[in-house]
């Protein structure tokens, strides 16, 4: 059984004219979770607070029996103590270092840059196991969207966290891509053994690779699916009744439905 998280977020963000409110509590032991949702339903500000790059009013988040926040005991960890694996949607890699640089990035700091002979060798097997060795010297502009794809996920695993975070992995990638990278993504994370939690638009990315699913509206958590045993509950019902409200249903086209909330 993977990892359990434990996320209860509530948090206001505003920039002087706008203002959005996310409330999100779900859990779960799946080694694959995708949230999704239409786009500003609150899934990346639930992703930054995971991580620790916004702090929420109040909540808290626990990843494999490991409080990383609690509002109610003043836990807030920092992001580099809370071993979460981020990949960015745009992959975000540092243009001006090379691939083997930029999969170390996250073990150097300002006041140690060199990198013990213990980290070298895990960068050696991540270049190895990713299929990148032969292109370590080289810088990310050179390389193609699925090779990008691969040294993102390389450097978000080289912290060895207990948890990766997910945002979009696919969007930067055309849709010949996505499909041989979908599987290339899961065998990775399975490799890992490190649960993963997916944001997505796509229902395909979903249904290909997440165990269960947590859909948003309007900065709230309405719906659980569970892929596996074609099972939904409707979380705001749960909230109203304290019941929830299963329903069996194992075919694809079904599940579907389930995610886009028909
Ligand atoms: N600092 C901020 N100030 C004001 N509003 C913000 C701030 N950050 C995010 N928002 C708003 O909060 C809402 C939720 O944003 P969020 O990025 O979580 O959406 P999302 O579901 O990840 O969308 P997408 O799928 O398009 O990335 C959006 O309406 C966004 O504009």
């Amino acid at each position: 059984m993977a990892a359990r998280i434990d996320v209860d977020l509530q948090l206001g963000v505003a920039d002087g004219r706008r203002s959005f409110a996310l409330s999100a509590t779900f859990a779960s032991d799946a080694g694959f979770v995708a949230l999704y949702g239409p786009s500003g339903s609150g899934k990346t500000l639930t992703l930054q607070a995971m991580a620790g790059l916004l702090r929420p009013a109040a909540g808290h988040v626990r990843v494999a029996g490991r409080t990383l926040f609690d509002a109610a005991t003043g836990v807030d960890l920092p992001p580099a103590a809370r071993r979460i694996g981020y990949l960015f949607q745009d992959y975000a890699l540092f243009p001006h270092l090379t691939v083997r640089q930029n999969i170390g990035f996250g073990l150097t700091s300002w006041h140690r840059r060199r990198l013990a002979p213990v980290q070298q060798q895990r960068i050696d097997m991540l270049l190895h196991d990713f299929g990148l060795s032969a292109m370590a010297e080289s810088r990310p502009q050179t390389l193609s969207g699925g090779q990008r794809q691969r040294v993102a996920l390389a450097r978000a695993l080289a912290c060895e966290p207990q948890l990766l975070l997910l945002d979009e992995p696919f969007a930067a990638l055309n849709p010949m891509l996505r499909e041989e990278l979908r599987a290339g993504l899961a065998a990775a994370c399975r490799q890992a053994g490190i649960p993963a939690l997916m944001i997505t638009h796509d229902v395909d990315d979903a249904l290909a690779l997440a165990d269960e699913a947590f859909v948003y509206e309007d900065g709230r958590i309405v719906r659980r699916v569970d892929l596996r045993a074609g099972v939904q509950q409707d979380l705001r019902r749960e909230a109203l009744t304290g019941a929830p409200a299963p329903t069996a249903t194992p075919l694809r086209a079904r599940l579907q439905r389930m995610l886009l909330g028909g």
